[in-house]
This record gives C-alpha cells, structure tokens and sequence, in this order.
C-alpha cells in the first residue's frame, strides 16, 4: 500500500486540516500519517484559539516517519510560523522527499489567520522545493501581491508563483461566485480545470481534500495531470455530498461509495 504523509493542523471538528487530509487519504486507497504543526480549536463555527507545536517535536515527527518507513508523498497544509516552516523544509531536503504538495494555507474560511503574516516569506522557500503548489484565490493574491478577479489574472498569478519554483502551480477558483474552475500551470502551457458550482455553504476543508487528493493519486505513480485532474473528481463529488452538522460551516461526504455510484473516472 503506498503511504502519504501529511503535515498540518489538527481541526477539532474534523472538517479540514489532519482530519481531513486522513479521511480522503483512506476514501482514496493510501495509508495516511501525520505530523501535527499546531491543534487549532475548531467548530463549524469558526478558529477560536491555536496552539502552535514546538519546532523540535514538529522536526522529531518527520525523523520519526522517514527513519523508518518509505513515504510516497507528502501534503504539506497549515504551518503556523516561520520556525515551522524552515524546520519542515531542511528536513524534506534531507530525506529527498519526493511529491511534495504544498497547500500555502495563509487564512481559513472563518476569516482566522493560520499563518503569521512573518511567515509569507518562509512560505515562498517552501513553496520552492514543491511538485505542485494549490493556492487559492485570497492566498495566490498574498503570494503575488495583486488581486486576482477573473481567469486571466488567476495564470499571472500562476506564472508569477512559478517563478519561486514549484514544477507546477494550481490556482483553485473556489473562491469566485460563478463557476469553480482552477487553472493548472505545468511551466510551460495552462490546462483549464473545469468544475461546476455547487451552491451549499458546506465546504469546510475544501482546500485540504483536494491537496490530499492529489498527493495521494502522485503516490500512486499517477503523473500530475491526470492526478489534478481525478482529485477535481474527488472534490466535487465530496462537496455534493457534504453536509450539515453544527451551526456554520459544514464537512464535505468522503463517502467512496457514492463516489464510486457517481461513475467518476477513479482509479
Ligand atoms: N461551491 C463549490 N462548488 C464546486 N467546487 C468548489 C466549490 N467551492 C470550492 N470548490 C472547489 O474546491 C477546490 C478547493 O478550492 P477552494 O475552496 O478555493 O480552496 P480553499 O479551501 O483552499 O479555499 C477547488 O477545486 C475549487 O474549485
Ligand atoms: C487546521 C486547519 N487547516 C486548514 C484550514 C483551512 O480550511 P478552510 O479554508 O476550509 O477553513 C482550517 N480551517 N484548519
């Protein structure tokens, strides 16, 4: 079975960070591990308080994993500090990681800031060591410094963020009202990733599942299109099946059964 890593915050109400990284790695196939940055208290509600993880005990849960066990990727989401961060990437270039996807979670749904602002820098280098790279709207906007409205501002923003040099960049739409289409940027051409908007206010994680998603199928020796591509799949069918289960927010459905019954093209 092949293993994918990954290292991000723990969301208590198991809508996005860790938790939600697990659920889509086991939906999806692979063995999920984790190496927590920092436990967020969290509900659908929103962030109401964090505490960050010691840089050491963050860099003693990765040399604990690549000491032992063969990792076939690694999903990178919430890295709280600059500290952090560092730690996470001298130490992904020591055991020559390989398909590494860095979600560059800068600030959540609820409006919390996960990320210091100190650490956008620290971020870029991070972002550098990367097979792909899947910001969205707000955050390729921190990245670049510009603000992206429509589909020829997100591929400025995807040739100015592969400049700090990922091999590939995803610019996720989510955040746009009328459709849900990402541009992928392989360095060379766009490729439009279509997606229908799905209108719920349930899309707590999105971000996290899709980074996941595609970490996964790269564990499977999947080449990066297609995997961008089937975990587009993924999501969609997981916000359609997403739901309620407080008062705000609400999961998506890592349900592979229905998945499966949606006749997506799944390996
Ligand atoms: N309401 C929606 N309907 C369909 N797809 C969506 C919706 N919201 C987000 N997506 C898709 O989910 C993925 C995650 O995007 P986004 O929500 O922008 O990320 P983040 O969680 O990092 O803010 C993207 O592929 C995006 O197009
Ligand atoms: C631990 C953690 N990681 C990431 C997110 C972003 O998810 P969202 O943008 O859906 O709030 C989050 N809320 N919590």
């Amino acid at each position: 079975m092949k293993k994918v890593l990954t290292i991000a915050g723990s969301d208590s109400c198991g809508g996005a960070g860790i938790q939600a990284d697990l659920k889509t790695m086991s939906a999806l196939g692979v063995y999920g591990m984790s190496v927590i940055t920092a436990v967020t208290c969290q509900n659908t509600k929103g962030v109401f308080d964090v505490q960050e993880i010691n840089k050491n005990i963050v860099g003693s849960q990765i040399r604990c994993i690549f000491d032992d066990i063969k990792v076939d990727a690694v999903k990178i989401g919430m890295v709280s500090n600059s500290e952090i961060v560092k730690t996470i990437r001298e130490l992904l270039l020591d055991y020559k990681a390989k398909n590494i996807v860095v979600d560059p979670v800068i600030i959540s749904k609820s409006g919390y800031f996960l990320l210091k602002p100190e650490a956008v820098e620290e971020l870029k280098k991070l972002i550098s060591i990367s097979h792909i790279v899947t910001p969205n709207i707000p955050e390729a906007e921190s990245l670049t410094g510009f603000k992206i409205e429509d589909e020829e501002h997100m591929k400025k923003a995807a040739l100015e963020i592969s400049k700090m040099g990922p091999k590939w960049v995803l610019i996720k739409g989510g955040h746009r009202c009328n459709d849900a289409n990402d541009i992928l940027y392989t360095g060379q051409k766009f490729i439009k990733i279509p997606g229908k908007r799905i209108e719920t206010v349930n899309t707590h994680g999105t971000g996290c599942t899709l980074s996941s998603a595609i970490a996964s199928h790269l564990a499977k020796g999947i080449d990066i299109e297609e995997s961008v591509k089937k975990s587009k799949n993924y999501i969609t069918n997981a916000i359609e099946n997403s739901f309620s289960i407080g008062h705000g927010v609400g999961p998506l459905g890592h349900f592979i059964e229905l998945y499966n019954k949606a006749n997506v093209d799944y390996k």
